[in-house]
C-alpha cells in the first residue's frame, strides 16, 4: 500500500517535473500582494541524497494571511510548506501548526521568512526558535519580499541558531560560483525565484535544470562528508506562480 502511494506520489512528481508550475495558486490575504504557490523540487531535506529522484513537494506562500486561509489552502492544495513571509507571531504559528498535525498534514513544515540587511536583523529569529521548522533568509526591501535583490551573504555568519535556514533573495544564473563558496552549517538549500522568471511569475525551467545540474554534484555512493555548503547539501529550488488557478484533487491519498 505504501509502496502504491510512494509510486503515484513519483508519478505526479515527475508530470509537475514537466511544467514550469503545475498548480497555480493566489492568496487572499490582507497587506500586501502574496505570491503563493511554490513547487520545491529537488528537495535536499532527506530526500533524493541518494541517487533516487526527489519527490517535489508544494509550498504556499504567505504573508499575513488569516489562518484559517493558510488551513484552506494546505488542505485543497496539499502543501507541503507553509512559508510565512509577513509578521506572523509565534504565537499565531503555534496556533497554526495545533490545527493542521496531525489531523490535516502530520508532516507540516513551517518556513519563517526573516528580512536581512545586516547580522542584527537576524536577533529577530530569536524569537521563532523552536516554533519554526525553517528559516528563509531573504533581502530585506520596501516590500515584504520577492525583491530580486541580493544582501551581503556573509552577515549569515552571525547565525548560530539552532533552526535550519534556506537561503534566498534573488538568487540567479551567475551565482553560482558564490553558492559554492558560501559556508554555513544550517544552510540546508536555497530559494531560486524571481531571476529565473522569464515573465512575472513564469518560470525558466530549463535555465533551472541547468542552474541545479550545474550546482549539485553527482552524489557519490561512499562519500558522507560533513556538507555545511548548499552545493554539496542540495538545492531547495521554489518555483513561484502568481496566476491563480483552481486546485487540481491529488489521487491515492484514500480520499
Ligand atoms: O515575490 C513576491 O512578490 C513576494 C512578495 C511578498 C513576499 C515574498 C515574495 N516572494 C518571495 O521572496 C523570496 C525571494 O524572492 P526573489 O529571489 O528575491 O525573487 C522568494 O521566496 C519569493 O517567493
Amino acid at each position: 500500500m505504501l509502496d502504491k502511494q510512494l509510486k503515484e506520489e513519483e508519478t505526479k512528481g515527475e508530470t509537475r517535473n514537466k511544467q514550469p508550475v503545475s498548480a497555480q495558486l493566489k492568496s487572499t490575504q490582507s497587506k500586501a500582494p502574496a505570491p503563493f504557490n511554490k513547487v520545491t523540487t529537488p528537495l535536499s531535506l532527506g530526500e533524493g541524497q541518494g541517487g533516487e529522484a526527489a519527490i517535489p513537494k508544494f509550498v504556499g506562500v504567505f504573508v499575513d494571511d488569516m489562518p484559517q486561509n493558510i488551513v484552506t489552502a494546505v488542505s485543497n492544495y496539499h502543501l507541503s510548506y507553509v512559508q510565512l513571509h509577513g509578521d506572523e507571531s509565534p504565537v499565531m504559528i503555534d496556533n497554526l501548526r495545533r490545527t493542521l498535525v496531525p489531523d490535516i498534514v502530520p508532516q507540516i513544515k513551517i518556513i519563517k521568512a526573516i528580512s536581512v540587511s545586516s547580522a542584527e536583523d537576524l536577533k529577530r529569529c530569536e524569537p521563532y526558535e523552536g516554533h519554526v521548522d525553517l528559516f528563509l533568509f531573504d533581502t530585506k526591501c520596501k516590500g515584504y519580499g520577492g525583491s530580486g535583490q541580493k544582501y551581503d551573504w556573509s552577515v549569515l555568519e552571525a547565525y548560530t541558531g539552532q533552526t535550519p535556514f534556506l537561503l534566498s533573495g534573488g538568487i540567479g544564473p551567475d551565482d553560482i560560483d558564490r553558492l559554492r563558496d558560501f559556508h554555513h552549517p544550517q544552510c540546508i538549500g536555497i530559494d531560486l525565484n524571481s531571476k529565473f522568471e522569464t515573465t512575472p511569475g513564469m518560470k525558466d525551467v530549463e535555465m533551472l535544470k541547468k542552474f541545479i545540474n550545474n550546482l549539485t554534484p553527482n552524489p557519490s555512493p561512499t562519500a558522507s562528508p560533513p556538507c555545511p555548503s548548499p552545493r554539496e547539501r542540495g538545492v531547495i529550488c521554489q518555483i513561484n506562480n502568481k496566476k491563480p488557478h483552481p486546485p487540481t484533487p491529488l489521487q491515492g491519498r484514500g480520499e
